[in-house]
């Protein structure tokens, strides 16, 4: 499993300055790898590309030779920072989570989700429980290649530990990419084999 992005360049529609300048990088599925910068300098908006979220980027990203496919299900898939962004407010967690795929029990144990959420509203989770959803919801047995940007950040210290144990059995069972994205350096230290520094890639 190869993620290549190459030669990314990218600038928000109203920005004069370019945010991504020729950035090169070549993930694969051997070796679990941290991404880490400081705030602010576009990390989320590279993850957001590689994992097809914008399509008009300079470059290209091609996972295992093959362009992320633009109105398919996507095997590159992004747990956001900010679940509750990319989640209708309308839908029930049962609609939101389904729509990905149907989960098992032993699954939503591991990621310490309770039925009786099934019912509510996104607005009417915590900010950890709806991560959970998130994660999970990324976890489509289509996907190939997982980035996790922040994801922890909501969760407490035990959570944290749970929910990452648990999203690595699964990256480990299915031979997943895993690209950590977080401030955090102790946790990229523990968790990652190798280390990209944001400021090292990117060319602005
Ligand atoms: N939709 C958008 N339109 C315009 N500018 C944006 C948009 N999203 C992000 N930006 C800007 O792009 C820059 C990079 O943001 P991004 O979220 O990619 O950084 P980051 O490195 O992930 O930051 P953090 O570590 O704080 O999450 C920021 O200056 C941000 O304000």
């Amino acid at each position: 499993m190869e993620l290549k992005a190459t030669n990314i360049s990218f600038k928000y529609p109203l920005a004069k300055e370019y945010l991504l300048k020729d950035i090169n990088i070549h993930l694969d599925n051997n070796k679990i790898m941290g991404l880490v910068g400081d705030s602010g300098v576009g990390k989320s908006t590279l993850c957001e590309i590689l994992s097809g979220y914008y399509p008009n980027f300079e470059g290209s990203v091609e996972l295992d030779g093959q362009k992320l496919p633009e109105k398919e299900f996507c095997p590159v898939q992004l747990i956001y920072q900010h679940p509750e962004k990319v989640m209708n407010p309308k839908w029930k967690m049962k609609d939101v989570l389904e729509e990905s795929w149907n989960v098992d029990d032993q699954l939503l144990s591991d990621f310490g989700i309770q039925k009786s959420w099934f019912t509510r509203f996104p607005q009417e989770l915590s900010g950890g429980e709806l991560q959970r959803f998130s994660v999970l919801r990324a976890l489509n047995p289509k996907t190939k290649f997982l980035i996790a940007d922040e994801m922890t950040t909501m969760l407490d210290a035990i959570t944290q530990v749970q929910i990452l144990d648990a999203v690595l059995k699964i990256v480990k069972q299915r031979k997943m990419g895993f690209l950590l994205v977080s401030h955090d350096m102790d946790l990229v230290n523990t968790i990652c084999d190798d280390v990209i520094y944001f400021n090292d890639i990117n060319g602005i």
